[in-house]
């Protein structure tokens, strides 16, 4: 896993927009982003999550989330709304080639649910997941199996913080939290799809 990071902040509050590259063998695009959007597996991957209701679907590939992260010392705890689109994307490079697939997560508004009313304070995020798989046939024509399939995985991400919280605080909470979160739900795909027929 590569991960790119540069420093920035608004307000005074670091606001690093963050791009973590990982090649992972055995699945698909079309795998990674079914797990990611999928509300049904996410207290399964998502290790800080304390709470998460879908406050809306808008339609099968595009809801509307309300999360809670567990409090991390010493700043306080945090909630996102946002709403997460999944589609699949045409590969322009190759018309043959398998599709791409992505996930998009973008901080949004709900009149029900407004900022800083009770004790989180409100971040806002753009989370991008963008997937390309890689398919490598058997020489001998032999059926394709997930030794011959991998998934190129590009996750983007800007989180502002919403309230201050201390810079170095923010960027060691990232350094920690992030490698080890896409190490997380990467396994979790593999685990989740290993007995399973591939689905591009
Ligand atoms: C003082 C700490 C403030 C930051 C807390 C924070 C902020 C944002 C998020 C987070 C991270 C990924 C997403 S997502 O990619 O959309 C997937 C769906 O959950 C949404 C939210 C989490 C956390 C908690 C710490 C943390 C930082 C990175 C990675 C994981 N955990």
């Amino acid at each position: 896993m590569r991960m790119y990071r540069r420093e920035e902040e608004v307000d005074g509050m670091a606001v690093d927009p963050l791009k973590a590259v990982h090649t992972v063998p055995g699945i698909t695009g079309h795998e990674v982003c079914h797990y990611f959007f999928g509300p049904q597996y996410r207290y399964d991957w998502e290790t800080t999550l304390e709470q998460m209701t879908v406050l809306e679907t808008v339609s099968d590939d595009t809801l509307v989330f309300l999360q809670t992260h567990k409090r991390i010392w010493p700043a306080s705890q945090r909630d996102v709304l946002f709403w997460s689109h999944m589609r699949k994307l045409p590969n322009e490079n190759d018309r043959d080639g398998p599709d791409l697939w992505t996930v998009v997560n973008n901080s949004t508004t709900h009149l029900d649910y407004p900022p800083n009313v009770g004790k989180c304070v409100r971040i806002y995020l753009k989370v991008c997941l963008l997937c390309q798989t890689r398919v490598d046939p058997p020489k001998d024509g032999a059926p394709l199996t997930r030794d011959n399939i991998s998934c190129k995985i590009t996750y983007c991400s800007v989180v502002n913080p919403g309230g201050w919280a201390p810079a170095s605080v923010l960027r060691a909470v990232y350094k920690r939290e992030y490698p080890k979160f896409l190490k997380r739900f990467t396994a979790y795909v593999v685990n989740q799809t290993k007995n399973k027929p591939i689905m591009f």
